[in-house]
């Protein structure tokens, strides 16, 4: 079933599930709580895989709540889980593929408790899945061709707009001590000084077997088998599972699979433009 799309303060969404009235209602009336600790991502950017993390950090690496409960009940995206959102009961997990400027009002009241997690993931490879995944998940408009997707997705012509505007607008919290930020690279190259990272940030201290506990049980493997991380169980409405999966190749660098040497300095440029007065570095520079 192809999707519709509509645009809502610049920033494109899809017509299944999404409604200009609950975007609205989060971004104006929704009430963060100071014990809130938000999973924040762009799409294709990791945000299912911190997601487990951060569960399975609660559960000090047992694997019980991921392995019974869906991932979008563990940690609902606020603005498509709405009602999810509304009934957890406190502390929240929740998640948001959000851009900052359509974050909920009330976090700038609440900005020195809340705890944001802000995973972010090299552009390219974030193309590339995103590119996979649009023409599986009815959310994302299917592409016609890997060059027009390329050009919609540097001018931000995709579901939830512009990564620069996205990165560029949440990396603008990286002085904040209750936001922190780590990259899908990061994650890969040490996910258990990753995850005490984590855990040191969120407050929680976890054992040495507990840390070996959460990185094991939210490795790719354990992701892909485990029928609540992985997406398995979401509807056809949404999801063509014969296409793909979600959890498709899970490494680094993919692009070089996928972008001619042209496409890749097409990035290249529009990145350094963007990138350049942020100040930071990553491990894709
Ligand atoms: N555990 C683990 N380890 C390594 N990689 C993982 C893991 N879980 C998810 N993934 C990969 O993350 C990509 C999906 O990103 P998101 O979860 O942000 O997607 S979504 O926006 O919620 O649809 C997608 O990347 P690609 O494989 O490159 O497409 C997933 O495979």
């Amino acid at each position: 079933m192809a999707g519709q799309f509509f645009t809502h303060k610049g920033v494109m969404f899809s017509t299944l599930d999404y409604l200009p009235d609950t975007l609205s209602y989060v971004e104006n009336e929704f009430q963060v709580r100071d014990d809130d600790v938000f999973n924040i991502t762009y799409p294709k950017s990791g945000s299912t895989w911190m997601l487990e993390i951060l569960s399975l950090i609660r559960c000090e690496g047992d694997p019980g709540w991921v392995r019974s409960v869906l991932n979008w009940d563990r940690a609902p995206w606020v603005e498509y889980h709405l009602e999810t959102a509304l009934k957890y009961p406190p502390p929240r997990l929740l998640s948001s593929h959000l851009p900052i400027q359509l974050f909920p009002k009330s976090f700038q009241h609440s900005k020195a408790k809340v705890r944001i997690i802000y995973t972010l993931r090299c552009l390219k490879d974030v193309l590339v899945s995103l590119y996979h995944f649009s023409q599986i998940l009815h959310f994302f408009k299917t592409p016609e061709s890997l060059d027009s997707f390329i050009e919609d997705f540097l001018s931000g012509n995709v579901v939830y707009g512009s990564w620069f505007n996205h990165v560029t607008g949440w990396l603008g919290l990286k002085d904040n001590e209750n936001f922190f930020c780590i990259s899908y690279e990061e994650l890969q190259q040490d996910p258990h000084g990753s995850v005490r990272r984590i855990c040191h940030f969120l407050g929680k201290e976890l054992s040495e077997k507990q840390v070996d506990a959460v990185v094991e049980n939210a490795s790719f493997q354990s992701m892909k088998g485990n029928k609540m991380s992985n997406f398995s169980q979401m509807s056809d409405k949404y999801m063509d599972h014969e296409k793909g999966e979600l959890l498709r190749k899970g490494t680094c660098g993919d692009w070089r699979n996928n972008l001619s040497e042209v496409q890749s300095q097409r990035f290249d440029t529009v990145y350094r433009e963007w990138m350049q007065g942020l100040g930071m570095t990553f491990p894709w520079d």
